[in-house]
């Protein structure tokens, strides 16, 4: 028994790819087609043009005619094709006749629906049973007896099964038969449902008892998601017929639901194949008892545009009847529940249905419920629109723990809220609501943890693109293939931006000439663009990295984190502004359960911020800390001497890069205050600028003027400066410009140290940091090395976004 569905007959290419699958059978075949692909949707929207009065009618009938001619055109030749293009076109007029008829009448059923719903299966199974060779056809409207629920009519399985034996019993070759297309005692077409084919061929195969059922579509198998929206769902190799009804019954359109049931009554193995490429194996399901080594998921689907209608009353708690006369009151309405979520306090009751139906739903609630309402029992019947149900499924879920508190976890921790719950006592499933523009990120996060758990992927939004941006973006690149082979972990730019431009790519943006791609496709940026942009395209694990020394851009942190975007930032700003500040944006990150990482705020790459944080986490107490902080001021001070004045320092520091723009900052000792807050911040104190006392060593007057005047006059210090240089040197000791924390007090400053001193032979730009701990006593911790430049700054930050995936 096979099947082949519209995108498999969607073109003469496509049709001819059938008949090799189908002529490379050893066995008797029936074999069961739907419409060329897309055919049925324009039969119908036809249909529903003629009764609005517009003519737009006649354009979708044309272009059925024309799809249906050029098929037949490019599988026929001669007389032949002038035989077929003549029936083809008789089952047209056909079709035309019933929908002029209904533009005329103005009036459509669910009876005239059904009549013409089927033709697309008509006019392919003809055609197909005409280009296969020696194939016969069989008309499945005559086998197919249901009910006369038209649209979705239920079969009459005792009468279809003995008319189908009777027809087909003896059957040797190859038969055709139309799929979707049946009828009611009256001989009225009806027709199974939308997707119905794949339940013809199971009914088919129920039957005759067919060895096999094959449903051939344009995957290669059945996914562990929907391929369309997850790019690395993979294929199931088997599945369980419980595990393919749940699937499909929550979205998984590659099978019809309804199709399991003959087939799993009688055992039937099914396949899942794929027509464009036959070679591939397919997905069995088959009774099979579930595989303890299979993962406990098997798969994961999804409804979209589902409402969520919430009965609630202190008057419903013990109250019996109440669920009983709330699901007949819908199933008179003939509305489907697709889930139900009850609080065990019976206070409130859940139930998700299709947003088609949920306004009768509504009524239907309100009407049965009319005296519960009045007398305020029930106080509460509320309908909320645009929401999914995603489902996971698999039988080995029952023999794991834990899986729905990782399940919650991970989708809680991208912000995505869920607004209700089932699970069935058989463990197979797990469905809950979510709003529909969560959904992408929750497939692909519930994606990511379950199936692809081997690869973590973290979605990088970088701003800045300067010296230490630009650095991050070659060692991600150079390092790229190696996390992911040995760490599983993709790093992923899905944002670039500077001041002027921004580009956003959820597929990624390559890092090679991503510069010239920010030109040429950028839109004009600005600082809440991005932030919006990043917050509204709603990737899950993403990071957006901080590498500029902007006072503005810490601005948006907070509603990033509120976005459960974690914040990787090499910008001081945010952690040393007000101390309120630093502590909500670290409160936001903890109850929102991202990251807000800035170990690059002090010492650059050196790891000082998390070692604080190892020492004071574990139970150790920071009794003093003495460091210098300042890379620049080092330089200065290191690079000194009789040839080389203080002013020339200054310069030279500039120029190499390791001062900020404005060298003030950092000779004013502005910056090393910012480092020191963050340090005794993090060691547990509270801390304001204003209690850091600074002894600046250049006269106030050079900070107030322009950047101008300060560069004119600097070199009026080089004359005092080289005096005490001397007599310091005479004095074999060294300038360090030092930050000092102890019993609350602090300060920053110029300090005389002697050889042997700690702080002595600091080299070049290098920083130092020693900690005087509780446990770390009469030795203090000391962390030293790069203090500045942009490579290891790059490197801490790139160490924080790995941070972020927590491998
Ligand atoms: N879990 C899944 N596995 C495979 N395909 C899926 C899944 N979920 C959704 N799909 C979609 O179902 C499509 C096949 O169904 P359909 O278009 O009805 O095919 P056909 O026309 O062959 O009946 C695939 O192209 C795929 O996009
Ligand atoms: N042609 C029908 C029946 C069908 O099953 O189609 P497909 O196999 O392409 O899903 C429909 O579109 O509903």
């Amino acid at each position: 028994m096979l099947k082949f569905g519209g995108t498999s007959v969607g073109s003469a290419g496509n049709i001819r790819k059938v008949k090799e699958i189908v002529k490379s059978q050893d066995d008797d075949a029936i074999v069961v087609v739907s419409a060329l692909g897309g055919i049925t949707d324009k039969i119908l929207n036809a249909a529903k043009m003629a009764i609005l009065g517009t003519d737009y009618f006649n354009t979708e009938l044309t272009m059925i005619r024309e799809r249906h001619e050029a098929v037949v055109d490019q599988l026929f030749d001669g007389e032949r094709k002038e035989a077929v293009k003549e029936q083809v076109s008789q089952l047209l007029d056909e079709l035309e006749r019933v929908i002029v008829g209904v533009s005329m009448i103005g009036e459509l059923t669910d009876k005239t629906l059904d009549k013409i719903g089927g033709f697309g299966e008509r006019l392919s199974s003809y055609i197909i049973s005409e280009f296969i060779d020696d194939a016969s056809w069989v008309d499945s409207s005559k086998l197919i007896k249901t009910d006369s629920a038209f649209g979705k009519a239920q079969v009459n399985f005792s009468l279809t099964n003995t008319l189908v034996k009777a027809a087909l019993g003896e059957f040797k070759g190859i038969c055709i038969a139309p799929g979707f297309v049946a009828s009611n005692a009256e001989g009225e077409y009806t027709t199974l449902g939308r997707g119905g084919s794949d339940y013809t061929a199971a009914i088919y195969a129920a039957a005759l008892d067919a060895s096999v059922l094959e449903i051939w579509t344009d995957v290669d198998g059945f996914m562990t998601a929907d391929p369309r929206v997850i790019s690395k769902a993979y294929v199931i190799e088997s599945l369980s017929y419980a595990e393919a009804m749940e699937l499909s019954h929550f979205g998984a359109k590659v099978i019809y639901p309804p199709t399991i049931l003959p087939v799993y009554k009688k055992g039937i193995p099914t396949y899942i194949k794929n027509t464009l490429n036959p070679q591939a194996p397919g997905s069995l399901i088959t009774s099979s008892q579930a595989n303890a080594k299979d993962r406990p998921i098997k798969g994961i689907s999804s409804i979209s545009n589902i409402s969520l209608i919430t009965v609630q009353g202190l008057g419903m708690v013990g109250v019996t009847g109440i669920s009983m006369r709330l699901f007949s009151a819908l199933a008179l309405q003939n509305i489907n529940v697709i889930l139900i979520s009850q609080a065990s306090s019976e206070n409130s009751i859940s139930i998700a249905v299709d947003t088609g139906k949920a306004d009768a739903a509504e009524q239907a609630i309100r009407s049965e419920f009319e005296r519960e309402i009045m007398n305020g029992r029930i106080n509460k019947v509320e309908v909320e629109n645009e929401l999914s149900i995603v489902a996971i499924v698999g039988e080995n879920m029952k023999h794991s723990t834990g899986i729905a508190g990782k399940l919650f976890n991970t989708i809680g921790k991208n912000g995505v809220n869920i607004m209700a719950i089932a699970q069935g006592a058989s463990e197979l499933n797990i469905s809950w609501v979510v709003k529909n523009s969560d959904l992408r990120k929750t497939l692909n996060v519930v994606h990511e943890s379950f199936f692809l758990s081997e690869n973590m992927e973290v979605n990088v939004f970088l701003l800045g693109m300067g010296l230490v941006g630009g650095n991050l973006l070659t060692q991600i690149q150079q390092q790229q293939e190696k996390l992911l082979k040995e760490k599983r972990l993709k790093i992923k730019l899905v944002g670039v931006a500077n001041s002027r431009k921004m580009l956003l790519d959820r597929e990624g943006i390559a890092i090679d000439g991503f510069r010239d791609r920010l030109d040429a496709e950028g839109q004009a940026s600005g600082l809440k663009a991005y932030k919006d942009a990043i917050i509204e395209m709603n990737i899950f694990n993403s990071v957006f990295v901080d590498c500029t020394a902007s006072n503005e851009s810490p601005t948006v942190y907070a509603d990033l984190l509120n976005a459960n975007v974690s914040i990787v930032t090499a910008n001081k700003v945010a952690a040393s502004s007000d101390y309120d500040n630093y502590r909500k944006l670290k409160s936001i990150a903890k109850t929102k359960g991202v990251k807000f990482l800035f170990e690059t705020n002090v010492g650059a790459g050196l790891p000082i911020i998390n070692t604080l944080n190892d020492l004071v986490n574990s139970g150790d107490k920071i009794l003093k800390i003495e460091a210098v902080l300042s890379g620049t001021l080092n330089y200065i001070f290191n690079t000194i001497s009789a040839d080389v004045p203080l002013s020339k320092t200054i310069q030279l520091a500039k120029e190499e890069g390791y001062s900020e723009p404005d060298p003030r900052i950092d000779l004013s000792g502005i910056d090393v205050v910012r480092k020191l807050l963050i340090l005794v911040r993090e060691s547990g104190y509270k801390i304001e600028k204003e209690d850091v006392l600074i002894n600046k060593f250049i006269p106030d007057a050079y900070f107030d003027g322009s950047i101008d005047d300060f560069w004119a006059n600097i070199s009026q210090v080089d004359a005092d400066f080289e005096q005490r240089r001397q007599r310091l040197e005479a004095e074999k000791k060294c300038w360090r410009f030092v930050a000092k924390y102890e019993n609350g007090q602090s300060e920053v400053g110029l300090q005389e140290v002697e050889q042997g001193h700690p702080f002595y032979d600091l080299q070049g730009s290098n920083n130092l940091v020693m900690f005087t701990s509780e446990r770390y006593n009469e030795f203090p911790m000391i962390i030293k090395g790069y203090g500045a430049g942009a490579a290891v700054t790059a490197a801490g930050v790139f160490a924080d976004i790995i941070r972020v995936s927590n491998i």
